[in-house]
């Protein structure tokens, strides 16, 4: 049986009760009771529909059964006294299990959205994360290789340079003192580029590879070479670095080719006064 059904039951129910009262005469507070109890009944139907809980079914059903012994004891004064003493009591233990049971639905549904929120904020971290994993590189924190062709198209230059950088030597320290040894040389680097030039757009394209965007001129290219250099001497590694001006027509793949030209010269250089420099 729907809903609506029960609806046109229970207030044709109380059509013929009112009816038959107005053959009796009874007063108007009694006609109001009945009225009251319709608006009550049909607020049970539907909360029924919502909550479907058998125990706060139980509860509203015991609160109502007290309700319909208040109403009846109103109307038929010669009911047995039994039904007089117990229309309260009853009504009164079926509103205490109805707080009850309200009680309960309150603190599981607090529960549900205490566990919803967290599960949200999980996945807002977790995608942050993911984000943060596309777009860098997870060992060095830097920019990765698909962030440097995003943000590339997306740059408008005016006077800036590219800086490609590769280390020299690096996968025999690899060999010589392990991966471990490898990855911090590679951290190093990193943070050495990112201490020399904090608002600029450094990048790992792979490997032993950098790329820094940025609107400064290197001026004096030893010193620059000298201070990136430092911190991996020990390690027997050294840098070479190319750098082009990028053109308003560069497209990223060509810029990245001029920078890696100079960078390979600068390698080809640098082979032998790195030797020389170790000696020292
Ligand atoms: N430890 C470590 N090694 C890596 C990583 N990625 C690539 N490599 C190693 O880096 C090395 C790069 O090789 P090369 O570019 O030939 O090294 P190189 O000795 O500097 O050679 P040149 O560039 O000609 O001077 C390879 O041995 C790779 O295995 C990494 O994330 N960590």
């Amino acid at each position: 049986m729907s809903k609506w059904h029960l609806h046109t039951l229970v207030w044709l129910s109380l059509l013929i009760a009112i009816f038959l009262s107005v053959q009796q005469k009874v007063n108007w507070a009694q006609y109001e009771e009945i009225i009251w109890f319709g608006i009550y009944l049909s607020f049970f139907i539907e909360i029924c529909a919502c909550v479907k809980k058998p125990f706060f079914i139980f509860s509203f059903s015991v609160f109502s059964f007290g309700l319909i012994l208040d109403i009846l004891d109103s109307f038929l004064l010669d009911m047995s006294p039994l039904f007089n003493l117990l229309d309260t009591p009853i009504k009164h233990v079926g509103l205490i299990l109805l707080c009850y049971c309200l009680l309960k639905i309150a603190k599981s549904r607090l529960n549900k959205i205490k566990q919803l929120h967290s599960e949200i904020n999980q996945r807002i971290k977790l995608e942050k994360e993911l984000r943060f994993l596309a777009y860098h590189d997870e060992l060095t924190g830097l920019f990765n290789r698909r962030a440097f062709f995003e943000h590339y198209e997306l740059k408008q230059f005016n006077q800036a340079f590219l800086y490609y950088f590769d280390l020299n030597n690096f996968k025999h320290a690899n060999d010589k003192y392990g991966h471990n040894i490898g990855d911090e040389i590679l951290v190093l680097f990193s943070s050495s580029l990112n201490t020399l030039y904090p608002n600029d757009s450094a990048y790992r394209l792979g490997g032993d590879e950098f790329v820094l965007i940025t609107d400064i001129a290197i001026e004096d290219m030893s010193v620059f070479k000298t201070l990136l250099d430092k911190p991996l001497l020990k390690y027997m590694v050294s840098v070479s670095v190319g750098c082009h001006q990028i053109q308003e027509d560069d497209d990223p793949d060509h810029a990245l080719h001029l920078a890696d030209q100079h960078m390979y010269l600068d390698k080809e250089e640098h082979r032998n006064s790195f030797i020389v420099k170790l000696l020292d």
